[in-house]
């Protein structure tokens, strides 16, 4: 009986492998809609047509596709570990006093709300004001001390220290003038906890961290999990604490595109300008469904639309979570 079902499992992954395969065959042409995150003069270079893709289960079972192992920096998808971290580090409340859960419809990097709301609490932590906040909440009172701390949870979830693309960093110090008004901006209004350089310096390095979709399938799944390593088989973030970073993925990991792919994907996700998509599907109440314990998606394509989202990879994703009815809803 027990062989028959893992025969089942292989016969069902190769499908699901082979779909994959034609799918990204197919998608990697869209790329031509989008245009490189040339704000970043370091990422201009990518290859548009590049499409890779990570599919990660509890059991162990990966599917790869594609140009899945090309490395590409984290940027705003280290968003969602430095919330975990200032949560680990100063306690939930602490942080949510700072920054709110709510999403804004504007763009990633937008500086309207600060002073339209007052007391210019920023709106989420997914967002470059609330991330920027975040930074500066860290533990430890340089930035290499906060650093130090994210690189210890990245460390801790996936089993190695964080490279940094030290091109793409310096590239974003030079030319990241409105990061800078953000923090300026958050400096007056008391919400920074450090200096102004220091907490760009924090986010900027973090935005610089390099991956592969394998890396960020792993994050998606521990997500996916509840905070639970499926390796290490320990709980390395408490279950409250990744509860909210999936609902802020979900609600504002798109930025002023989250309403769309959570009615049209329906799966807490979070994206990066370089191209990223870190991606989960929680265990399903639905025994029929495909990814019945959850799984833990990376995805690249750097081509990236007007709100800062893979062109090819939200497509690809769309059609994964149609095809194999994926969202939670
Ligand atoms: N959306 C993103 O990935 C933005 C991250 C980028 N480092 C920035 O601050 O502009």
């Amino acid at each position: 009986m027990e062989e028959l079902s893992k025969e089942y499992d292989i016969h069902v992954n190769s499908q699901r492998k082979s779909d994959l395969d034609e799918w990204v065959a197919h998608y990697r042409s869209f790329a031509i809609e989008g245009q490189t995150a040339n704000y970043i003069p370091a990422l201009r270079n990518a290859h548009l047509s590049q499409l890779g893709i990570t599919i990660l289960e509890p059991g162990g079972t990966m599917i790869k596709s594609g140009d899945w192992d090309v490395p590409f920096t984290l940027q705003s998808i280290s968003k969602v570990l430095s919330f975990i971290a200032a949560c680990l580090g100063r306690g939930i409340s602490y942080v949510l006093d700072r920054v709110d859960v709510e999403p804004t419809g504007d763009a990633f990097n937008s500086i309207i709300r600060l002073e339209m709301h007052k007391p210019g609490k920023p709106f989420n932590p997914m967002i470059n004001a609330g991330a920027i906040t975040v930074a500066s909440l860290l533990p430890g009172d340089s930035s290499h001390k906060k650093l130090e701390f994210l690189y210890e949870l990245f460390e801790n979830l996936l089993g190695k220290r964080p490279t940094i693309n030290e091109e793409v960093y310096q590239s974003e110090w030079q030319t990241s003038h409105r990061n800078r008004a953000l923090a300026h901006y958050l400096k007056e209004t008391n919400y920074l906890e450090s200096e102004v350089e220091e907490a760009l310096e924090v986010y900027l390095m973090q935005c610089s961290i390099e991956v592969t979709t394998e890396d960020i399938a792993l994050l998606g799944l521990i997500l996916a999990q509840d905070g639970y390593h499926p390796v290490s088989k320990e709980q390395v973030i408490p279950k409250k604490v990744a509860k909210l970073a999936k609902a802020l993925m979900l609600t504002c990991g798109m930025y002023n595109a989250s309403g769309k792919f959570a009615a049209f994907i329906g799966v807490p996700a979070k994206s990066g300008v370089s191209g990223g998509i870190m991606a989960l599907v929680p265990p399903s109440a639905r025994s029929e469904m495909p990814f019945q314990d959850g799984c833990g998606i990376g995805i690249y394509g750097p081509a990236i639309d007007e709100y800062g989202n893979s062109v090819a990879g939200s497509l690809l994703l769309k059609q994964m979570a149609q095809e194999w009815d994926l969202s939670i809803f």
